[in-house]
């Protein structure tokens, strides 16, 4: 029985490797526009659990981790964008508008848990410049909400709560369910 990271983020495996842990990594597979919209926590546990069951399928033995991460602002579910004016748009719409940022996961063992975490996050007026600068890094696009908390130095940031939770991954919510689950037992 091995752990495995369902995730193809290095984001997520840099978290689990930093919190201690020894796992395996395998791409999910997983299609979103075949999910409903449904209210944001819902809608991204959905997705984790959709990753982690495409590569349960093929792991049946071993225990499963996959996670899913979105921006909501106000009512609306911001995923990846698909280009530089989409990611303009949503680091516009979200100045100085603190909003969420949800990191739901699922744990397949022998016992099944699909949970999630959520940080709320700020940033400050920044300028039409701040945010070009921002965006000619090009590291955005992978990333909900076109932004990485952790790479952003161009204008100021406030997180409340976690920051793993904003980066990809509350680890320490995966560590409480791995050790209290049966089947789930792992080396660390
Ligand atoms: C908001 C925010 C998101 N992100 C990243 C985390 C996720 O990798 C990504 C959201 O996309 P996801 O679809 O959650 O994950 P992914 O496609 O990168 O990886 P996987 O194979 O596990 O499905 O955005 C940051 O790195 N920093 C941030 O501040």
């Amino acid at each position: 029985m091995s752990l495995v990271l369902a995730s193809s983020s290095p984001r997520r495996k840099k978290l689990l490797e930093d919190g201690g842990f020894t796992f395996e990594i395998e791409k999910p597979s997983y299609d979103e526009r075949h999910l409903r919209l449904s209210p944001a926590e819902i809608y991204t546990m959905q997705l984790a659990l959709q990753k982690a069951m495409s590569v349960k399928e093929k792991r049946p033995e071993d225990v499963i981790v996959a996670v899913d991460t979105v921006v909501v602002l106000g009512e609306k579910i911001l995923g990846k964008p698909k280009d530089r004016a989409e990611a303009e748009e949503m680091l516009r719409a979200m100045k100085g508008r603190r909003h969420r940022v949800i990191s739901a996961y699922a744990v397949l063992g022998e016992e099944k848990y699909v949970d999630y975490d959520q940080s709320f996050v700020c940033f400050e007026d920044f300028t039409e410049a701040q945010m070009k600068a921002y965006l000619d890094k090009n590291t955005y696009m992978d990333k909900a909400g076109a932004y990485g908390v952790q790479e952003i130095d161009e204008f100021k940031i406030t997180v409340e709560g976690a920051l793993d939770t904003v980066i990809g991954m509350h680890v320490a919510s995966i560590e409480a369910q791995l050790k209290g689950m049966k089947g789930a037992d792992r080396e660390r």
